[in-house]
């Protein structure tokens, strides 16, 4: 692989992603029709978040192609995919539209040894893919875990915690995450943070805030009932607890963002010391305060402090309040901080951290899309394309209104 050739061709085709986005997705389905059944072709906007989706997965190995973690990532990846029914035939023509692709959009820019290096570069990826698969069938893990409703709780109108029984045994880390479909919305998946620690009756909790607009957040909220069958794909994320746990522990949590501290919390025991500030949009949404409670009663050295935007102001102040009560706690090069919610919000908090003394590499939480909105509105579709929200996280601006 050379990772110079690489990056200055992708830097071609990344200026005009959208013309490439479309390229490849007419050449794969005109040349590999088969290939068509793992889209959600029946959900154009789906579709468009498939697209980003390609583009942001591109993009994120692109800027670690040296980077040690770059395999894991791509096991997960491979891992995950078993869920579409991707079989190596898939990755093929994937990789075959996508050189397509490429070679068109890049016209002069490209040459044989940019077809070389990226011929050479996605096999080495698929091949971890692959593996990562592989592994995953060999230990005898099912493509994805179909899982029964067996309780549902509601809080106001737009938020359901729903408590699911896996057919098969789903392993997992606090903390982690899976992606969530449903039989009636077949190609959509969203991920959703596992609520809580391993259970001894292997059930596990999800944690969903209806957004305006989202598909499958409003089927979740508003249609589903306990006998119902989800189905998640394979655990991941790294936001699991460091162990062993030699620090002083931070968790901030907002909105639905508390299910995977609850759940890491859950692992804790009474010689922790640990502080936990959690954010919601009005006390209304402090949706679980009797398991904080009784978190509360069970860790000594757990302190907690509830933060909510003033009456009437935006969303976004919390997070003013939020800096302002951390500024006032001691001991920051300390601890450990978790972090979990809306992107901007972790994003700020995380950038704000070690100016409290948090070396960065203290801070954790998940992967986070682009979201400083200080900067300008891109101006071309291409970037306009790029910089759209992950496609790994809803969009919180999206949210529906606070009735
Ligand atoms: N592992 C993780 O990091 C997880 C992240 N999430 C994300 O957390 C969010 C949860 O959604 P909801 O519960 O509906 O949250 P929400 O919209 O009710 O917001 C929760 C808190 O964050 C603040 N907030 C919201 N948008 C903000 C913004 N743009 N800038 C600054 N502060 C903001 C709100 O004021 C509120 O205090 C989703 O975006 C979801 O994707 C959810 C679960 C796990």
């Amino acid at each position: 692989m050379d990772p110079e050739i690489l990056r200055s061709s992708f830097a071609v085709v990344e200026r005009r992603a959208e013309f490439a986005v479309k390229y490849f997705y007419s050449h794969l389905f005109r040349h590999y029709p088969d290939v068509r059944g793992l889209f959600p072709l029946d959900f154009p906007e789906d579709m468009e978040r498939q697209r980003d989706r390609l583009f942001a997965a591109l993009t994120y190995v692109m800027e670690r192609l040296e980077d040690p973690t770059l395999p894991g990532y791509l096991r997960e990846l491979g891992r995950d995919h078993r869920k579409y029914l991707a079989e190596p035939e898939h990755y093929a023509a994937v990789g075959a539209s996508l050189i397509a692709a490429f070679a068109a959009v890049a016209g002069s820019a490209w040459s044989a040894e940019a077809e070389k290096a990226w011929t050479e570069a996605y096999g080495a990826i698929t091949n971890v893919m692959l593996q990562g698969a592989w592994e995953a069938q060999h230990e005898g893990e099912p493509p994805w875990w179909d899982a029964e409703v067996v309780s549902r709780t509601r809080h106001g109108d737009d938020l359901v915690v729903l408590t699911l029984r896996p057919h098969h045994r789903l392993r997992y880390s606090p903390g982690q995450y899976v992606s969530v479909s449903v039989p009636h919305l077949p190609g959509i998946w969203r991920p959703y943070s596992l609520g809580n620690a391993p259970r001894a009756d292997h059930t596990v909790d999800l944690h969903v805030s209806r957004v305006e607009d989202g598909v499958l957040s409003t089927a979740l909220v508003r249609q589903t009932r306990e006998g119902d069958v989800l189905r998640l794909g394979a655990p991941g994320g790294a936001l699991t607890l460091r162990a062993p746990v030699e620090r002083p522990l931070t968790f901030i949590a907002a909105g639905t963002g508390w299910a995977p501290v609850k759940a890491l919390l859950q692992q804790l025991d009474a010689t922790h010391e640990a502080r936990l500030f959690l954010v919601a949009r009005d006390t209304s949404y402090l949706y679980d305060r009797s398991a904080v409670e009784r978190l509360q009663s069970r860790l000594p050295r757990l302190g907690v402090t509830f933060i909510t935007p003033a009456p009437g102001r935006p969303k976004a102040q919390a997070t003013e309040r939020l800096l302002t009560a951390l500024g006032n706690r001691a001991g920051w090069a300390r601890h450990d901080v978790y972090l979990a919610g809306p992107p901007p919000l972790v994003e700020e908090i995380a950038e704000a951290l070690p100016a409290f003394g948090t070396p960065p590499e203290q801070i954790f939480h998940d992967l986070l899309p682009p979201a400083d909105p200080s900067r300008p509105r891109p101006l071309g579709p291409a970037e306009w394309l790029l910089d759209r929200p992950h496609p790994n996280w809803h969009n919180p601006t999206s949210r529906a209104p606070n009735t």
